[in-house]
């Protein structure tokens, strides 16, 4: 819960987590370095909704994770959706693995351990609905240029973190080897001025990119 009043009211008026996504949070508060990595409650109901009202048949997401953002995509697929999710880290696996099956919804999340980069080599035959980019800062523009191809016209990209802790203002003193801070700033500049988007950049949390294939 937030200790900032108005956060602590938009929570409260937003629909609750779901018992499972809730023991997640927890968990992964207790058990996990980083645990402001998952996305939380706001964002979690956030995608849900987008994905309820696309109804993709297929999403990606790049950075699973525990799985949190996987279980709120995954619950607006399209009857014979699939969601591939891509975490390069294998300590991941286990936790991701026990609670896409408490969900329900191993049949609909495939998870892909490895570096998106290669894994994304494998996918190419893939048409996107939605496409959750949220691994490695440094290669946003990477992920963005190997899949825009096969995002269908109409189609969601959502972009995680480019606010970067407030570093993306041009005042911030941003030194020549925070390659994060670099790309990030880079990246939001670059996909601002793309004829082929439109774009809403949504304050929330760290700033969600919202980006429409026309
Ligand atoms: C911010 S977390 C993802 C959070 C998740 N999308 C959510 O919202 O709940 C980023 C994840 O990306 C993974 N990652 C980092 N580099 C990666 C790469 N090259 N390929 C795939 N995953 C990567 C990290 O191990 C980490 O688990």
């Amino acid at each position: 819960m937030s200790n900032d009043p108005l956060q602590h009211y938009a929570d409260q008026h937003t629909t609750p987590e779901p018992p499972l996504l809730a023991q997640l949070t927890r968990e992964t508060h207790v058990q996990l370095l980083m645990p402001r990595m998952s996305s939380g409650h706001a964002q979690g109901r956030l995608l849900s909704m987008l994905s309820h009202l696309i109804k993709p048949r297929r999403i990606l997401e790049i950075g699973t994770f525990t799985g949190y953002a996987a279980l709120c995509l995954a619950e607006g697929l399209a009857p014979d959706g699939l969601l591939h999710t891509i975490e390069v880290n294998p300590e991941r696996e286990a936790r991701i693995r026990r609670y896409v099956a408490a969900a329900g919804l191993a049949e609909k999340i495939q998870l892909h351990i490895g570096a998106a980069r290669e894994v994304l080599s494998l996918l190419v035959d893939e048409v996107w609905d939605l496409v959750f980019i949220d691994a490695d800062k440094v290669n946003n523009g990477l992920y963005f240029d190997l899949v825009i191809d096969q995002v269908r016209p109409g189609g969601l990209l959502l972009i995680d973190n480019v606010l970067w802790g407030g570093k993306v203002l041009p005042d911030y003193p941003v030194k020549p080897s925070d390659k994060d801070t670099l790309a990030v700033r880079a990246f939001n500049d670059r996909v601002a001025q793309d004829p082929r988007l439109e774009s809403v950049l949504l304050p929330l949390r760290d700033g969600l990119l919202l980006l429409r294939k026309r």
